[in-house]
């Protein structure tokens, strides 16, 4: 059952996407998504490399602008994004503080709350480029907590970490939530994450497949199409040869499994 159902009420969602089509140079990248965020539930997108994970994240925060169809965000909705991929210029050294304040200066003392958040208090006069690979994540995670999120957003966060170190991520993630309130969307592909912390799935290829709670998922005949059946599913997310196109026949299994 979603957060969104446990709370009750009127909840109007903080994010919604209505029939949102995005083309690139003319191929369809995502086709016919609905979908909503309410207050503090985490939901997870999966999919296969390529199924237009990261472009509904960047439609979200309005960096990219939907062909069809329309993105709405709470008035004033304050969001915080953890992209994929950053690469930091080797040759401008850059530490830790001097980092979370771009493109404006921020007092140390807010770097150090934010740090403290995302669970790196020692970090702040570090130089960016010395930072490890879970290090650099926690700053990225710390940025994205500047401004006290009401949304965060979490494209494949734990990327080249490793099993402790992305367990001790999603761990600081409900941390974070706790302490925020706020909701998550996030892409992973990591079967534990999506199975024990998500209220909600959305199997994303091209289009929605399939979404509910992440038991519903794991059990609808379109997520097994892709993914397989049971926790070895999950793997295949690695090895996945599309089951079908990108380029044409959206349509043929759109409905949801709710
Ligand atoms: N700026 C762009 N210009 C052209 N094509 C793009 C652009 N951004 C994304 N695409 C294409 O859109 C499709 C979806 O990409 P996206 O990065 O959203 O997938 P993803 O599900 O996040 O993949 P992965 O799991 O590999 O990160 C891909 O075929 C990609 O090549």
């Amino acid at each position: 059952m979603s957060r969104m159902c446990r709370v009750g009420g009127m909840n109007t969602p903080l994010i919604s996407l209505k029939n949102m089509s995005i083309r690139i140079d003319g191929r369809t990248i995502l086709e016919h998504v609905n979908a909503a965020v309410s207050e503090a539930e985490i939901v997870t997108i999966v999919g296969p490399n390529g199924s237009g994970k990261s472009t509904l994240l960047r439609a979200i925060i309005g960096a990219i602008t939907p062909s069809e169809g329309q993105v709405s965000r709470a008035p004033g909705l304050r969001i915080g994004y953890v992209p994929q991929k950053l690469a930091l210029d080797a040759a401008f050294p850059m530490t830790v503080q001097r980092f979370l304040g771009l493109p404006k200066r921020i007092s140390a003392r807010k770097a150090l709350d934010a740090l403290e958040r995302a669970g790196v208090p020692d970090l702040r006069n570090r130089q960016m480029t010395q930072l490890s690979g879970g290090q650099f994540q926690r700053v990225l995670l710390a940025r994205a907590l500047l401004d006290d999120p009401q949304v965060l957003l979490l494209d494949e966060a734990t990327q080249g970490l490793d099993q402790p170190g992305a367990a001790a991520f999603y761990q600081r993630i409900e941390q974070v939530r706790r302490d925020l309130g706020c909701a998550i969307v996030m892409v992973s592909h990591d079967l534990h994450v999506v199975m024990a912390a998500s209220d909600r799935v959305l199997c994303l290829n091209g289009h929605i497949c399939c979404e509910g709670s992440p038991h519903t998922v794991a059990d609808a005949p379109e997520y097994r199409a892709l993914f397989g059946s049971g926790t070895k599913g999950m793997m295949a997310l690695y090895q996945h040869q599309h089951s079908h196109s990108h380029d044409h026949d959206h349509h043929h299994d759109q409905e949801t499994t709710n």
